[in-house]
């Protein structure tokens, strides 16, 4: 079985991504470039970590009306991405156009609550019930959108994949083991890798556990070691 966990290479500087992406690399399956990451360094820096020769995930959360949503997925082909997150609250014609612009090869999957809200912030942006509704309700909009899975915290995921026998589901909020290793921080619906892996999640998103511990092979080895 190859290797779940992608690393959120959430760094700033161009080389110190790279040099992380270089030491891990034979502790995990792929690379995760955000947001921070694209707007630093843009097609050149997805280039640079390109090299490392791991699959490349782009984290871009697109969410805007369909038709800038799919000129962006096409501006990004050419970076030839393994997967690549919209935000699932974009709407099913959102989704599906994301779908239809981004390569055959392409996993486009759709962020349903980000893992950093709890309840009480969905009520304050309007979503009355409970964050565990919401991820269900998108994703089943994200499946009638013919996406290829959605990303979820590892509470969810075990229902997620219960009603959605064959999707991927990509699963961030990740901490090692519960007071121990990184701090929380902005997470507030985390689980351990393991556990995540045990509900059904096809792909752990992993960062500062790993790129802010003082060894970074040691503590992705770690991790690892528990799947
Ligand atoms: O789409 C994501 O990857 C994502 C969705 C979500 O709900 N929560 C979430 O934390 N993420 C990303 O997963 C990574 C988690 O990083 P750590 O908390 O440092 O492990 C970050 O790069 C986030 O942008």
């Amino acid at each position: 079985m190859s290797n779940p966990i992608y690393l959120a290479v959430d760094l700033p500087r161009l080389d110190a991504a790279v040099a992380l992406g270089q030491k891990v690399k034979g502790h995990v399956g792929g690379l995760k470039l955000g947001l921070e990451f694209f707007c630093a360094h843009g097609h050149h820096g997805v280039h640079e970590m390109a090299k490392i020769g791991l699959p490349i995930f782009m984290d871009l959360k697109l969410h805007d009306i369909p038709n800038t949503v799919a000129a962006a997925m096409q501006s990004i082909h050419v970076l030839q991405p393994a997967i690549v997150t919209i935000h699932a609250a974009g709407g099913r014609a959102m989704m599906e156009d994301a779908k239809a612009a981004a390569g055959e090869s392409c996993k486009v999957v759709a962020v349903t609550v980000l893992t950093s809200l709890d309840d009480a912030d969905l009520a304050r942006v309007g979503v009355a019930g409970s964050s565990h509704d919401q991820v269900l309700r998108l994703t089943d909009l994200a499946q009638e959108a013919g996406l290829d899975g959605i990303v979820c915290s590892g509470h969810e995921v075990g229902e997620v994949h219960r009603r959605w026998k064959n999707g991927y589901f990509v699963v961030p909020g990740l901490r090692p083991a519960e007071g121990k290793g990184a701090a929380l921080g902005d997470q507030k619906r985390a689980v351990t890798p393991r556990a995540a892996r045990d509900a059904g999640a096809s792909c752990l998103v992993i960062g500062r556990p790993i790129s802010r511990a003082e060894d970074p092979v040691a503590a992705a080895r770690a991790i690892e070691a528990t799947l």
